[in-house]
């Protein structure tokens, strides 16, 4: 795993350079003393005074990019007009469109996706709503709500500010179970306002994946939601994480061996996903958790501002352990970070149990760079895509809302979280199971359908799935 957490990248820099005064050697010798490669040149435009060009750059990480455009921006006679890179490149003009299933060719068409012949079709849905799940794209479409307060790591970054992650999923959702999904960022932080107006939106769609909305607020969106509608609700960052997390670990205990019911487990970031990842871990059967916020140990019979954290310490920590992180860690078995990033150290680690196993979460920062202990820690996990093991809540949320999707379960049950963990945790088989393959890729297609048909038995098994039950017939599961 000898890898930095910056990876080598092209960086595009639009110049516009002013010939009489500075030459292209010169430029070429900025961006190689600061440390960049130049790839390729493309001349924009240019008079016999001035040119544009895109210089493109190969820089090992963004510190060096960095560099690069603050020597040229020192030279004489060049103006930096613009910088970008591959990955901005790719978000240009959003990273998904809509597009219809059939064609509009002629007036006959016409007359039967739109008015009149559409008529029949809305009247069909009015004298039984339920046929909305066949006859609209409700039968294989959620909503990825977000009100951009939680933003993977980065916090309360605002809607506008959180599409590039909802487009995201919904890219995800689409390649890898065919499910559309629409990024819906709302322009409001008020509970009330955020339950009313997903309700409002709901009939489009056949279930509700919230993403990125910050803890405590979280808790009782999901929960009002839950009560108020009849299609699944599921916040990602609090269940997709927990069935990935415990998919995830168990595999890692095996290697191990250690049970979980033995083990002492510090979770450090008491937010969305750290309070479901705890309940979680305490139904699979995990006796000892420890859960560390910015304040330290959460200790029961303490009162704490936020409520939730009051909940949480009367069910965690049975020894009344106290202190910071490096004192609660000392003798555990198992760090689990949905934090941020830096909070956990080498000394840190140093002192755990034998065979320590770190899942460092938070992205896109990990809680520790993998590299600074790829020496004393047994296994590895980050949520990262660039480092082996990673512990996403992608393995998890396209394949779950394939399986409500398809049976039209009106809700999400903690058997479907439980099964979806073991399902995710037998992709990988014993043979290959080991320390740097604890969980499989996004990109097994195994995940998706194992997922997806855990979440359809569970829901037949629980009575929420509203679809006849079609499985004996299609001899699919
Ligand atoms: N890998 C995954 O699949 C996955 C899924 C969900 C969340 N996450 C990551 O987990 C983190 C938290 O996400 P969330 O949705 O729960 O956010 P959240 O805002 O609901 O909770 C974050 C919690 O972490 C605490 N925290 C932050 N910095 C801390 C520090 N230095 N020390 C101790 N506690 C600290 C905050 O006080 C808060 O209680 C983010 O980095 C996010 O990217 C990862
Ligand atoms: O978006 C991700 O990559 C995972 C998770 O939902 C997060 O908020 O970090
Ligand atoms: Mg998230």
């Amino acid at each position: 795993m000898a890898k930095s957490l910056g990876s080598s990248t092209n960086i595009i820099i639009r110049l516009e350079i002013d010939k009489n005064v500075c030459t292209f050697a010169q430029i070429a010798a900025a961006i190689g003393e600061s440390g960049g490669d130049i790839v390729a040149i493309d001349v924009i435009r240019g008079t016999p005074v001035s040119t544009v060009r895109d210089i493109t750059v190969n820089v090992y990480d963004g510190s060096v990019g960095d560099r690069v455009v603050k020597r040229l921006k020192q030279l004489q006679g060049v103006k930096v007009v613009n910088v970008s890179d591959q990955t901005f490149l790719l978000h240009l003009g959003g990273k998904i469109e809509m597009q219809p299933k059939v064609p509009i060719r002629n007036r006959d068409d016409l007359s039967r996706v739109y008015t009149p012949g559409v008529a029949r079709v809305c009247m069909a849905i009015h004298e039984d709503p339920s046929s909305a799940f066949t006859l609209t794209i409700k039968r294989d479409t959620v909503a990825v709500v977000s009100d951009g307060t939680a933003v993977l790591g980065l916090g309360d970054i605002g809607p506008m500010a959180a599409m590039p992650v909802m487009e995201g999923k919904a890219m995800l959702f689409k390649q890898l179970a065919n499910v559309d999904a629409f990024p819906i960022c709302l322009d409001t932080q008020d509970t009330d306002e955020i339950v009313r107006t997903i309700q409002a939106i709901a009939p489009a769609f056949g279930g509700i994946n919230l993403e990125d909305i910050s803890a405590p607020r979280c808790f009782e969106i999901e929960q009002r939601l839950k009560e108020n509608l009849d299609i699944p609700v599921f916040h990602d960052d609090q269940h997709g994480t927990a069935v990935v997390l415990l998919a995830g670990l168990l595999n890692a205990l095996k290697i191990v061996g250690k049970r979980l019911e033995d083990c002492k487990i510090v979770l450090c970031g008491i937010g969305a996903a750290g309070m479901a990842c705890t309940d979680i871990l305490l139904a699979a059967g995990a006796n000892n958790i420890i859960g560390v916020d910015r304040h330290g140990a959460l200790v029961r019979g303490v009162q704490y501002e936020n409520e939730a954290w009051n909940g949480y310490a009367a069910k965690t920590n049975p020894n009344g352990e106290q202190g910071g992180i490096q004192d609660v860690i000392q003798g555990a078995d198992v760090f689990i970070g949905v934090s941020g990033p830096g909070v956990l150290k080498r000394e840190h680690v140093e002192t755990m149990n034998e065979d320590p196993i770190i899942f460092a979460m938070a992205n896109p920062m990990p809680e520790i760079d993998p590299d600074e202990i790829e020496d004393i820690a047994r296994i590895i996990a980050t949520g990262r895509s660039d480092y082996p093991n990673q512990i996403n809540n992608v393995l998890c949320f396209p394949g779950l809302f394939r399986g409500l999707l398809d049976c039209r379960a009106s809700k999400v049950t903690y058997n479907m979280k439980l099964a979806a963990a073991q399902a995710i945790a037998e992709v990988v088989s014993e043979e290959e199971l080991n320390e740097m393959y604890i969980i499989p890729s996004v990109f097994n297609p195994l995940v998706v359908t194992k997922v997806r048909d855990a979440v359809v038995n569970a829901a037949y098994e629980d009575g929420v799935a509203r679809r006849r039950d079609y499985r004996e017939n299609t001899g699919k599961l």
